[in-house]
């Protein structure tokens, strides 16, 4: 009983490893992408795990799968650590989509497709909003009626908790210091985007708030926008709250300001002098910088700043320009260092640095398998 299938669905994809944890080799892994677009041949999540099953087929032992761990986008504030999936907790996620529409229903099929393939084996909810469940309440409350924040449940509660916990703890392990002796600032910066403030190894803030829509600028969420925005496009144009959130959500971001969603794209078109894609960067970093600031307020000391996911490990116009002009706060990259292409975790500060700044490859499919036998209360 050593392995663990991992299934981490978006909102438009589900991608899948399965594990062998006595020595945490990949004994498959993939990704069923364009679930639901007209571009794509997959129809919907539950049509995807069956693509995701049959590639499968022949490589993974029933008889040694010790558990199957969800990403599960949502647990509201219920929801604090890696929690044992029944009925109640199906449930629980069902209640929770109306504050994670683009996410939770995905992540709900997934669970439910692989309770009815895999009925004898755990399953194990792992919550993105989880490590963020403690931010004090003056970091997650928004200043706005009672009945919306009682009733409606109206707070922040933050996202890619599992990357912001794995890549935290691996940045203090490159320290030589425990978590608890460390405060750092994680960069998350995939299609999605979130900084996270770490004190001690606790999430004390971070810059996705109710939904995955607030905070940076993303490949197609405007992230941080004043709020009075929805309701006037709503009145000039007439467009439905849903049509907004549709917009604010799918076509806004990098994509409305340069065309592209692919950061990829975007540097080569700003490197070419193509005007937009300039100012899409600049947008971009310019967002990160400004938390940067914020968060280095919020946590006094700072160890640690860690870049993560598709942009953060990758490109390093993105992590110079996120840093530029921080240098007398003692945040700075070394040209050549950060220059170089590597899928190692690495320091990208020059050597004399007050504030180390590291490359941190995430994996949030090993921390959901790691989570998911915790719960079950094996070892790995
Ligand atoms: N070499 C690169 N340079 C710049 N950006 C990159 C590079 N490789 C990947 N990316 C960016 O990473 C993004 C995907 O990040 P990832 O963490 O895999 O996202 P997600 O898990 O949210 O799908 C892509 O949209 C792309 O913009
Ligand atoms: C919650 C969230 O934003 O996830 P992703 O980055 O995978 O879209
Ligand atoms: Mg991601």
């Amino acid at each position: 009983m050593n392995q663990v299938l991992v299934l981490n669905s978006g909102s438009s994809s589900i991608k899948y490893r399965l594990i062998d944890m006595d020595d945490r080799a990949r004994l498959a892994d993939g990704t069923v992408e364009r679930i639901g677009e007209s571009a794509g041949s997959v129809a919907d999540h539950a049509a995807g795990m069956d693509v995701v099953l049959g590639a499968l087929k022949g490589r993974l032992d029933r008889s040694r799968l010790a558990a199957v761990g969800h990403r599960v986008v949502h647990g509201g504030d219920r929801f604090r650590g890696p929690t044992l999936i029944d009925d109640e907790v199906c449930d629980a996620i069902r209640e929770l989509i109306p504050l994670a529409p683009l996410h939770n229903p995905a992540n709900l099929t997934l669970i439910e497709a692989a309770r009815s393939a895999f009925p004898d084996t755990p399953q194990v909810a792992v919550f993105d909003t989880a490590f963020h469940q403690t931010l004090p309440d003056y970091a997650y409350t928004y200043a706005i009626p009672k009945e919306w924040r009682t009733d409606l449940g109206v707070r922040r509660y933050g996202f890619h908790g599992t990357s912001h916990q794995y890549v935290s703890r691996r940045a203090a392990a490159m320290l030589g210091r425990e978590p608890e002796e460390v405060n750092m600032i994680v960069l998350h910066l995939g299609n999605g985007a979130s900084v996270c403030a770490v004190r001690e190894g606790k999430s004390v803030d971070t810059s996705m708030g109710m939904t995955p829509l607030e905070g940076l600028v993303m490949g197609t969420r405007s992230g941080d926008l004043d709020p009075a925005v929805s309701a006037y496009i709503a009145r000039q144009s007439g467009q439905s709250a849903e049509q907004i959130d549709q917009t604010l959500n799918k076509a806004s971001g990098l994509l409305a300001l340069a065309g592209s969603n692919d950061m990829r794209d975007v540097d080569t078109a700003a490197a070419k002098g193509e005007e937009a894609a300039r100012l899409a960067l600049d947008v971009y970093c310019y967002r990160i910088r400004k938390y940067i600031g914020a968060y280095l307020a919020a946590l006094g000391r700072v160890d640690a700043v860690a870049f993560t996911a598709g942009v953060g490990e990758n490109s390093a116009t993105v992590r110079a320009g996120a840093l530029l002009g921080l240098e007398h706060l003692g945040i700075s990259v070394s040209p050549k260092r950060n220059a170089q292409e590597s899928k190692q975790e690495r320091y990208i500060s020059p050597y004399w640095a007050q504030t180390a700044v590291l490359v941190v490859p995430t994996d949030e499919e090993i921390e959901i398998a790691d989570q998911a036998l915790q719960v079950l209360g094996a070892q790995p």
